[in-house]
């Protein structure tokens, strides 16, 4: 299913855990800050609305996208948390410097839910244009920050669970 059949922003709080025994990093990329600020506001919002902690959600600015991997992994390292949220914003330029730091985004991230033990989840918008990345960040299909913040709930709840 496209993003363009569903809406980002839609969750069943019946079918989803309480957040308020959970610690969140949330790791966001300045680059499109325009974007991942609203992406980083719907993923708050969310966290918040199925009851986290403020204090248990712990925020990082990093310079660009590729710069999430060693982020989330310090995070990882330094702080006692359930599960990480990296956000970013990848949009077409000129070059195929978009493949590429698409690419290794993807890859490192991936990598960091093989090599720890906390899940990280995968909230970067990879766009052709800006409009793309505006209707995805609070925009006509939503907000990808909401569908983020409820996957690492649901994550950190699975981790609790399995580990018991
Ligand atoms: N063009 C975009 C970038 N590029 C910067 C890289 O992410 C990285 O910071 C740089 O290569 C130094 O290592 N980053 C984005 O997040 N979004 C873009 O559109
Ligand atoms: C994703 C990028 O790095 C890209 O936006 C940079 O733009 P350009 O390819 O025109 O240098």
């Amino acid at each position: 299913m496209a993003t363009a059949n569903k809406n980002l922003s839609e969750y069943d709080k019946n079918t989803i855990p309480s957040a308020k025994d959970f610690r969140f990093g949330i790791v966001v990329s300045e680059w499109n800050d325009k974007i991942t600020e609203g992406l980083f506001s719907g993923a708050e919002k969310a966290l918040l609305d199925c009851e986290a902690i403020p204090n248990n959600i712990v925020r990082w600015n990093v310079p660009g996208s590729f710069e999430l991997i060693y982020g989330a992994k310090r995070m990882i390292d330094t702080q006692k948390l359930d599960a990480v949220i990296v956000i970013g914003c990848v949009i077409q330029g000129e070059t195929k410097h978009f493949d590429f730091v698409c690419e290794g985004v993807t890859q490192g991230i991936k990598d960091l839910n093989v090599q720890t033990d906390v899940p990280v989840i995968f909230c970067v918008l990879t766009d052709n244009n800006e409009q793309q990345s505006i209707d995805r960040s609070g925009g006509i299909h939503g907000n990808k920050g909401t569908e983020a913040a409820i996957a690492a709930l649901k994550m950190a709840y699975l981790r609790q669970q399995s580990s018991l």
